[in-house]
């Protein structure tokens, strides 16, 4: 849940942060980022592609090296990209694990979250034989979800905004309601922190 918005009233400054996209695995995350980058002009960051970009693709790097380590890089990797003002304007797409990692749930708490709710029904024909995602394995289907319900408890107390992705609805309608969403979020004074005269 995030602290930082809207901006404290009286400054009148709105501070710009990345919104960062939480939700299961295969729920539309990283697809949706990119259109919101694309469509509105939002920068993209993606934890995972960046992790695949410096480390090499992820099933290697759980073979290689197990969870905790790519956990630890996840970490880091979310760590660096919410201390980069060049990334202020992000729409910041990370893995469906990510919020279970203390540190990253912590981050996550000052700053704001979409949660990308989507079901079995919508997912799992997504998933079907899928190979990247090594939480996965072996069942894809059974394991998405019992990852599900170990963390959707974590995602809605993280969220700042909750957008339907359920019934394989538009990326298109998707954005458009996110978009809207954080616009007005970044423009509506907080009157709740004001200071009473
Ligand atoms: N709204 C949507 N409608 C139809 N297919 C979608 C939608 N969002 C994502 N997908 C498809 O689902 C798959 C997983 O999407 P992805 O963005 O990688 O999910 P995540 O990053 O949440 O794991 C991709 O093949 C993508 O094309
Ligand atoms: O949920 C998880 O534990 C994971 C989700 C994946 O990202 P997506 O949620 O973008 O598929 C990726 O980070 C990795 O395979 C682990
Ligand atoms: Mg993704």
């Amino acid at each position: 849940m995030n602290a930082q918005f809207p901006a404290p009233a009286g400054t009148g400054a709105v501070p710009q942060r990345p919104v960062v996209l939480i939700g299961p695995m295969a729920a539309g995350k990283s697809f949706l980022a990119l259109h919101m980058a694309k469509f509105y002009g939002y920068d993209f960051v993606d934890a995972d592609q960046l992790i695949v970009s410096r480390h090499g693709v992820i099933a290697e790097i759980f073979a290689r090296h197990g969870e905790k380590y790519f956990r630890d890089l996840e970490a880091d990797t979310i760590a660096e990209v919410l201390r980069d003002p060049d990334h202020a304007d992000a729409i910041f797409s990370v893995g469906g694990g990510a919020p279970m990692t203390p540190s990253v749930r912590e981050a996550l708490r000052h700053e704001l979250v979409a949660y990308l709710e989507v079901d079995a029904a919508t997912v799992l024909p997504r998933i079907r034989g899928s190979r990247s995602r090594p939480m996965l394995r072996p069942d894809p289907e059974q394991r998405w979800q019992e990852l599900y319900e170990a963390r959707r408890g974590c995602y809605e107390e993280l969220a700042d905004i909750v957008l339907d992705g359920t019934g394989d609805r538009p990326v298109a309608e998707i954005a458009a309601e996110l978009h809207e969403r954080i616009t007005r979020l970044r423009t509506t004074p907080d009157t709740t922190q004001e200071v009473p005269s």
